[in-house]
C-alpha cells in the first residue's frame, strides 16, 4: 500500500470499530511522589563539607597502603570501597595500586598459596580492572581426584569470595564453572549456621558481578561495621547521592506530566521512575545528571512505543510511526494520528533538547549515531508486528537477529556512550558501537532472552510477536522446558562473552564497556523474577524506595 492510501485508511480506521489489544497494566506506584517530595530538597553544606573531609582522610588510607605496596591492606580497602559504593571517588589510585598489584602478582601468589580468600579476592579485583589473570590460580585448592578440597567446605567467607570470583569466568574455564557449584552448595548450606548468613543469601540471589551498583552498595552498608570512617563516608555519600537522585526525578516527573503520557496514552506502561531507576543501573554519578534525565526520556518513550507496536497500534498505524522516524521531522509527525503525535513529538524534542546540550560541547557529530540507533529499534519493533499480523514464526537465527536490536539495548548502548559526553567517544567510537559489536550484542541477547523467558506466556496469551521461546521450540522440535533450559545456558555463554570483552589485554576504553556490562546486570535486577519492570509493585517497588525514597539512617 502506498503512504497515502495508508493515510487514508488510517484515519478510517480511526472511526472505525478498531479491534485492539489490549494490556492490564497497573497505573503509576509513584505518581507525584518526586514533585513533592523533591520541592524542599535543598544541598547541605555542612554535609558536603563532611563528606569532603572523610574524602582526604579515605585518599590518605589508599595511598598509605600503596606505598608500603601491603598488598592485603589494599585489596581490602578497594574491596570495601567498591562494595560501599565511593570507589568513584578514588578511580584513578584504585586504578593505580590494582596496576601494581597485577605487575607484581606471580610473587602475590607464592606468598600467599593457601589463602583462597585472598587468591579469590585479588582475583576478581583485577579482572573488574581488566587484567587477565589466570585461573590456574585456583588449582591448587584441589585435591588429587581434581576436586576442590573438602576442608574449604566449612570456610565460608573464603567460599563466598570464590563464589563471587568465578563470576568472571569467560568460555573454557571448567574450573571456575566447577567453583560455582561447589561454592553453591556449600554456602547454601553454611546459610543457616554462618555469621555471614545475611550476605550469602543476597550473593546467591544475585551474585555481585550482576548485581546494580547501588543496590549492592545500599545493602553493603547495611551489613558493614568494619571500619566506623568508612561507613560514616559511605552513609552520608550515599544519602547526598541520593537527594541529587530525587531532584533528577522530580524534574521528569514534571516534564512526564506536562506532556501527559498518562491521559493521553492510557493503554502504555506508565512507568518513569522505573525507567529512571533502569538508567541509574548504569551510571549513578553526579557528573551524568544531564544524561541520566536524557536517558530516563529516551527508554520511557521507548517502552511507550513498543507498547504502542505490541499491542495498541494496527499495522496501518505502525507503518505511519515507522516512516515517520525514518523521516525525522516535524511535519511528518502531522500525518500521524491524534495518540502517537504526542509520542512522536516528544521524541523529537528530546533527542533536540540533548543536541542543543551537545552543541555547546562541541560533540554534535553524535547526533547523527543518536538518531541511527533510535530508527533501528523502530525498524525492528515494526518487523515484529509484521510477524505477528502474518502470523509468522520466523526461524530461532532470523529472530534473534530482530530481537537482539528490539530490545533496546543496543539503542540505549549508543546513547549511553554519546551521553558520558567523554573524550574518548570519538566518531571511531560511535562507528563501533552503532555496529552492535560483541559487548553489546551480547549484553542485548541477555535482555532479549532474559526478558523472553519471564514474558512469553503472557505475551502469548494476550496476543504479540512470537518469542524465541516458540522459535526455538518449533525450529528444534523441543519442548518448552527444554527450550528454555537452552536460551539459558545461551544468557551464560552471553555472560562470559562480556566478561572476554572486559578482559582483553587490548581492550577498549572502558567507558566505552561499562554501559553494556550494566545494562545486562539490569536484567538480572528487573527480570530475574518475572517481568518485574512492567508488574512493578513488589520487589521493584522496594528497591526503588530503598535507593529513592528512604535515606540510611545515621
Ligand atoms: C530497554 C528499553 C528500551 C526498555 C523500554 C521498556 C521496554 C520496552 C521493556 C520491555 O518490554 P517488553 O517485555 O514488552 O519488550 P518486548 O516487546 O521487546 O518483548
Amino acid at each position: 500500500m502506498d503512504l497515502k492510501s495508508t493515510l487514508q485508511s488510517s484515519k478510517e480506521s480511526k472511526n472505525a470499530e478498531v479491534n485492539r489489544r489490549s494490556s492490564n497494566y497497573h497505573p503509576s506506584i509513584w505518581g507525584d511522589h518526586f514533585i513533592m517530595s523533591s520541592n524542599d530538597i535543598k544541598p547541605d553544606q555542612e554535609i558536603e563539607k563532611r563528606i569532603e573531609t572523610l574524602k582526604v582522610e579515605v585518599e590518605k588510607m589508599l595511598s598509605n597502603a600503596a606505598s608500603k605496596f601491603r598488598i592485603d591492606e589494599i585489596i581490602t580497602l578497594v574491596d570495601e570501597l567498591q562494595r560501599l559504593g565511593v570507589a568513584y571517588h578514588f578511580e584513578n589510585q584504585i586504578k593505580e595500586a590494582l596496576q601494581s598489584i597485577y605487575i607484581n602478582s606471580n610473587n602475590d601468589v607464592k606468598d600467599d598459596h593457601n589463602d583462597l580468600y585472598k587468591v579469590a579476592l585479588c582475583f576478581r579485583l583485577l579482572r573488574q580492572q581488566g587484567y587477565k589473570v589466570s585461573a590456574d590460580k585456583f588449582k591448587k585448592f584441589k585435591d588429587e581426584k581434581g576436586e576442590f578440597k573438602a576442608t574449604l567446605a566449612n570456610d565460608a567467607r573464603a567460599l563466598l569470595c570464590l563464589y563471587e570470583a568465578s563470576h568472571m569466568r569467560v568460555q573454557g574455564e571448567d574450573i571456575l564453572e566447577e567453583a560455582i557449584e561447589f561454592t553453591r552448595k556449600h554456602l547454601q548450606s553454611l546459610i543457616s549456621t554462618c555469621q555471614l548468613a545475611e550476605q550469602i543469601k543476597h550473593s546467591l540471589e544475585i551474585p555481585l558481578h550482576r548485581g546494580m551498583p547501588r543496590l549492592e552498595a545500599r545493602h553493603y552498608i547495611s551489613i558493614y561495621f568494619r571500619n566506623e570512617m568508612l561507613l560514616e563516608f559511605a552513609k552520608l555519600d550515599f544519602n547526598h547521592l541520593q537527594a541529587l537522585h530525587r531532584r533528577e526525578l522530580g524534574d521528569i516527573t514534571r516534564w512526564w506530566k506536562d506532556i501527559d503520557f498518562a491521559t493521553k496514552l492510557p493503554f502504555a506502561r506508565d512507568r518513569l521512575v522505573e525507567c529512571y531507576f533502569w538508567i541509574l543501573g548504569v551510571y549513578f554519578e553526579p557528573k551524568y545528571s544531564i544524561t541520566r534525565k536524557f536517558m530516563t526520556k529516551i527508554i520511557a518513550i521507548a517502552s511507550v512505543i513498543d507498547d504502542i507496536y505490541d499491542v495498541y497500534g494496527t499495522l496501518e498505524e505502525v507503518k505511519l510511526f515507522t516512516r515517520a522516524i525514518e523521516r525525522w521531522e516535524v511535519v511528518a509527525g502531522n500525518e500521524l494520528p491524534n495518540y502517537m503525535q504526542v509520542c512522536y513529538f516528544a521524541l523529537l524534542d528530546v533527542v533536540k533538547e540533548m543536541e542543543d546540550n551537545l552543541v555547546n560541547k562541541g560533540l554534535l557529530y553524535s547526533m547523527p549515531y543518536a538518531k541511527e540507533a533510535i530508527k533501528s529499534l523502530v525498524r525492528t519493533y515494526f518487523v515484529e508486528a509484521k510477524w505477528f499480523n502474518a502470523n509468522y514464526l520466523p526461524t530461532f537465527e532470523e529472530y534473534v537477529e530482530n530481537s537482539t536490536i528490539s530490545s533496546g539495548y543496543p539503542m540505549l548502548a549508543v546513547e549511553a556512550l554519546i551521553g558520558l559526553e567523554d573524550v574518548t567517544i570519538t566518531k571511531e567510537a560511535l562507528d563501533w558501537a552503532i555496529s552492535v559489536p560483541k559487548i553489546i550484542r551480547s549484553s542485548s541477547l541477555i535482555a532479549r532472552l532474559v526478558d523472553d523467558i519471564q514474558t512469553y506466556k503472557v505475551e502469548q496469551e494476550r496476543g504479540d510477536a512470537p518469542s524465541s521461546v516458540q522459535c526455538y521450540m518449533q525450529q528444534y522440535d523441543v519442548s518448552e522446558e527444554e527450550a528454555c533450559k537452552r536460551i539459558k545456558e545461551m544468557v551464560e555463554t552471553a555472560w562470559m562473552n562480556i566478561n572476554e570483552e572486559i578482559q582483553d589485554p587490548n581492550h577498549l576504553p572502558f567507558p566505552w564497556l561499562l554501559p553494556s556490562l550494566n545494562l545486562a546486570r539490569m536484567m538480572v535486577v528487573l527480570y530475574s523474577n518475572g517481568d518485574s519492570y512492567t508488574n512493578s509493585s513488589g520487589q521493584t517497588k522496594d528497591r526503588i524506595a530503598s535507593l529513592l525514597v528512604l535515606p540510611i539512617p545515621k
